[in-house]
């Protein structure tokens, strides 16, 4: 349809004798104003209106939320103003609707206002139709009304208001102000009265020196919707067995009759003392209008809803083919309206007789009418959605198979729409989950604007990191304060200059071979905690400091430490105290996993040198995709979260994380974002992330794998396509370049909010974090983890340490093979392993517990993670630990290579990670999960020790 008028028939103008009167002109000689219900770029565009209004009689236009979504959600003819508006940096979508529509809607008023002057005032109007979200809310439509008087700004502008019970006294209102309305969704006849009142008290509610003929309304009668529900409703008693004579006598009448009725209702009120007192004030009646006149039953004369409804001083607003119909055939005649009332009557009596209430079906049309055009909104805003993110780059290419899950999911996919859940998210209503403070959270969802506000401030960082010439930069954080930031170094600044660590781990090898890496003189250190008492960054930055004051000295050391904490945190004063380089706030309403598009991801991001403007442009593509208006069935992050949400309450929560080469960090950050939001309450998703490749058939039917793929890379392909036929759910999520990440970032955001509202949980806390941590606190407080309980088993430098309840399944077990055995044996249906390894994190020791990921899966089709410890207690640990008590956990430590001291905190790394591991496994056994504890005297040796019994132990 690109460069065409969107839904006009030609108007066969020439075919016509210039003798001929023409009927639409006619219909003006008897004071019934014809209007055109329709409204595109194209029509003003090519002249089209101006030659209906000025050669054909055409003498107002009316919009609706359908007929925009025709002309824009069909057309390129908008791409040229979408674009500028998105360079202008206006990506939300209802901003960039308004736009769009107050062009189109100026337009019109402009060709119409030589009507409008010549009438002085009494015509040539353009309908602008309220958001229809909207039309039970009075005042949000007041708000609504009044920003598109004002912005528009042209006096024969109308805002259309629909008939509602919230929406009537929102017109009196307006009207009161001297806005034009346009009242719309009109069926029954009580209505109408109550319509006429609010115009009449409105205007009453003018100062007495308003120039009251500078107010203008019409009160629009839809007429055929009620013609093609009352004649299924006569069609219905036929099949029934009904009088079909006398049933189908009434088809196609009762809409004419009811407004018959209706303009006998004007013609009372708007006569008497009352209203020639606000006549004699230069008032003007409220114009009824016919509108929905085009015949939608074809059995009809096209032009029955025009012909039969001529009256003085109303208003036909005809689709362009009723136009087209009646300016060829048309046959009007004077006040055709007033012709046979009691003829009107006896049908709608005939028609109660036949036990049809039409109060009934008038009603059920206003509810039914404010959902069709919220639908069509929902179309239109998704089109427009569509459109933003086609221009400013290349969006997401998602790709789903869904398997017998896929009704399941489309019917969710319905109801939020319905429903307009988005928009709740958005208007941070927290009865979508379980109304605890969900809404105190959601300060990411417009992260990407705020950072674009701060590029400024971020790229001066930028500058200056490079300018400083620092070898290396070293984050300190955990979870939510350092995955974004390992993703983004890995993704978009792999290899870059200055070199980016990151440490997340206490474990006093992991520590040290850092530290081994690092020239304190040349070194920046980002400290990164949200709340500033994070145990482990404060460790890490007590070690650090330590280490940078002994080498530049105590008044440069502030110099090499940069901040990322909430404003007032213990970390703040501290940074303060100590002159660090500069303190990145973070904000309060958003949760550390949730962060990396604020300051603790785009901070980092600055300091590796990545184009920020770049990224902050696609992280507010994404933002503008999954914003408020764009519906579920065009809005990724409503869509993935949808999906998510139902395959897991479906029972495929094992989220099974595949991706290509350049995305596979990714999971590390998913992992804690959709555990620690959605693992709660025996609730969530288990993400699985990095597990080894195995055949199609070592998959259990208990998971949902998302494939994240940079175009032109291979995600394991050939498994992903033999997983398909077997019925497993597989969404495909493909970007075109690296640059993407922060679209990915943000719609995983979105789905996690939105899976959580699914399954029914607070996705913003996390309350089964700090159980580990006071255990782990109070073990340090007591002088360390001991172990004091003798062990399960021992021997080959492996000690296997199990509470009373796990010891029981153990026992008898003489070797480390047979303890394993039995431990796993216990794994069952739907079950899933972990294993959490508190010991250094690198390549070596991620192989060795992969092999043995592989093996334990194969085994016993269960999906199996892998946690380093501390790292995963701010991550998967809470889905672990508050989740589905479906995990089966083999805990791993060792004794470190090289313990390291923690200066002036009397103790070790070794011992804190001792803590750590001994805390989180007292509170899985606490909760009953099924835990036992491997210790390995040599890390590496032990690891093939394990590994080796592991695969014995499940051949
Ligand atoms: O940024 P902070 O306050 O140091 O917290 C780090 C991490 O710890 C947790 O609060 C709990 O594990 C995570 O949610 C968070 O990302
Ligand atoms: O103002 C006009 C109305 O929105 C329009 O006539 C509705 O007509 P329909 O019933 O064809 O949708």
């Amino acid at each position: 349809m690109a460069g065409q008028t969107a839904g006009l028939i030609p108007v066969p103008f020439l075919a016509l004798s210039e003798q001929m009167m023409n009927p639409l002109k006619e219909l003006g000689k008897y004071g019934q104003a014809p209007w055109l219900d329709n409204l595109g770029r194209g029509l003003v565009r090519s002249g089209e209106l101006a030659k209906l209004v000025n050669e054909e009689g055409i003498k107002g236009v009316t919009s609706n939320p359908a007929i925009f979504e025709k002309s824009m959600g069909h057309s390129d003819e908008y791409n040229e103003e979408i674009r500028s508006l998105l360079d202008a940096g206006v990506v939300e979508i209802g901003e960039v609707f308004n736009n769009l529509a107050f062009t189109d809607i100026r337009s019109a008023c402009d060709v119409l206002k030589t009507v409008y002057d010549e009438t002085k005032g009494g015509d040539g109007f353009v309908s602008m139709e309220c958001n229809p979200y909207l039309a039970n809310d009075t005042e949000a439509t007041l708000t609504e009304a009044r920003h598109l008087w004002k912005t528009i700004d042209r006096k024969n502008v109308m805002i259309k208001v629909p008939a509602t019970d919230a929406g009537i006294p929102a017109i009196r209102t307006l009207l009161s102000e001297g806005i034009n309305v346009n009242v719309t969704l009109l069926f029954a006849t009580e209505y109408y009265r109550k319509v006429a009142e609010a115009y009449i008290a409105g205007l009453e509610g003018l100062p007495k020196d308003y120039d009251l003929s500078t107010v203008s309304s019409v009160a629009s009668f839809f007429i055929s919707r009620i013609d093609s529900k009352i004649d299924g409703a006569l069609d219905k008693l036929i099949a029934n067995g009904g009088d079909k004579a006398k049933l189908e006598a009434l088809k196609g009448k009762v809409a004419i009759a009811n407004a018959k009725l209706a303009y006998r209702d004007y013609e009372k009120i708007f006569s008497g003392p009352r209203w020639e007192k606000l006549a004699k004030r230069g008032a003007r009646p409220q114009r009824l209008l016919w509108a929905s006149t085009g015949t939608k039953n074809k059995a009809y004369p096209d032009t029955l809803y025009v012909d039969t409804l001529v009256g003085d001083n109303t208003v036909n607003t005809m689709p362009p083919a009723t136009v087209a119909a009646e300016r060829d055939h048309g046959k009007p005649t004077a006040n055709a309206i007033k012709e046979d009332l009691k003829g009107a009557e006896k049908i709608l009596r005939d028609l109660a007789a036949a036990g049809i209430n039409l109060d009934e079906i008038t009603d059920t049309l206003l509810v039914e009418g404010v959902d069709l055009f919220a639908v069509a909104a929902d179309q239109l805003y998704g089109a427009i959605a569509g459109k933003c993110d086609e221009l400013t780059g290349k969006k997401l290419r998602m790709t789903w198979s869904l398997g017998v899950d896929k009704e399941a999911v489309d019917g969710w996919v319905k109801t939020w729409t319905k429903k307009g859940y988005i928009r709740s998210l958005w208007a941070q209503d927290k009865t979508i989950w379980t109304n605890s403070d969900e809404d105190k959270w959601l300060g990411w969802l417009d992260a990407p604007t705020t950072a674009k506000a701060n590029l400024a401030q971020l790229e001066a960082f930028s500058a200056k990191v490079k300018a400083e010439g620092w070898t290396d930069v070293v984050l300190l954080g955990m979870g939510g304060s350092s995955l974004g930031a390992e993703v983004l170094r890995e993704v978009l600044a792999k290899n870059g200059t200055p070199k980016f660590h990151i440490l997340d781990s206490t474990s006093p090898d992991e520590v040290g071979t850092l530290n081994a890496k690092l020239d304190p003189a040349k070194t920046l250190f980002i400290v990164a905690s949200k709340s500033g008492s994070t145990l482990e960054p404060n460790l890490f930055k007590d070690f650090f400091y330590d280490r940078v004051v002994s080498t530049v000295g105590k008044d440069k050391a502030g110099s090499h430490f940069v901040a990322i904490t909430d404003p007032g945190s213990s970390l703040e004063k501290d940074a303060k105290a100590e002159g660090f380089a500069a303190i990145f706030e973070g904000k309060k309403n958003i949760g550390g996993r949730y962060s990396v598009l604020s300051n603790f991801g785009l901070v980092p991001a600055a300091a590796m040198g990545i184009d920020l403007k770049a990224f902050v442009h696609n992280a507010l593509a994404a933002e503008a995709a999954c914003g408020p208006l764009s519906p579920p069935p065009t809005n990724p992050g409503a869509q993935l979260g949808i999906a998510l949400g139902t395959l897991a309450r479906a029972g495929k929560n094992k989220l099974t994380i595949f991706a290509s080469k350049s995305l596979e960090s990714f999971g590390a950050w998913a992992e804690q974002l959709i555990a620690e939001s959605t693992g709660k309450h025996g609730k969530g998703i288990i993400p699985v992330d990095g597990e080894p490749a195995g055949s199609a058939a070592s998959y259990g039917q208990d998971r949902t794998f998302v494939v994240l793929k940079l175009k032109g890379e291979e995600a394991r392909d050939a498994l992903v396509t033999a997983l398909k036929p077997l019925g497993h759910p597989v969404i495909e999520i493909e970007v075109d370049e690296p640059m993407q990440l922060a679209r990915l970032y943000y719609v995983f955001e979105i789905a996690t909010a939105v899976a959580g509202a699914a399954l029914q949980i607070n996705p913003f806390d996390q309350p089964d974090v700090e159980a580990a941590k006071v255990k782990a606190r109070a073990l340090m407080e007591a002088g360390g983890a001991k172990d004091t309980d003798k062990p399960v088993f021992q021997g080959g430098g492996v000690s296997v340490y199990a509470d009373a309840a796990n010891a029981k399944t153990l026992a008898g077990a003489k070797s480390l093979e047979d303890v394993l055995k039995a431990h796993f044996k216990r794994v069952g249906r739907n079950d899933y392993v972990a294993l959490v390894a508190f010991i250094e994190r690198n390549a070596e020791h991620a192989a060795e517990l992969d092999a043995m990921r592989a093996a334990l899966r194969d085994a016993t089709g269960a999906a199996v993670c892998l946690g380093f410890g501390p790292r995963f207690l701010h991550s998967t640990g809470q889905a672990y630990k508050g989740g589905p008590a479906t995990g089966v956990f083999l805990q791993v430590t060792a004794a470190p290579v090289h313990d390291v001291a923690v200066p002036g905190r009397g103790y070790s790394f070794g011992a804190v990670v001792a803590a750590q591991a001994a805390g989180d496994l007292g509170v899985l056994v606490e909760r009953g999960r099924r835990a036992v504890r491997v210790h390995l005297d040599n890390v590496d040796q032990g690891l093939a020790t394990l590994r080796g019994a592991i695969e014995a132990a499940v051949k």
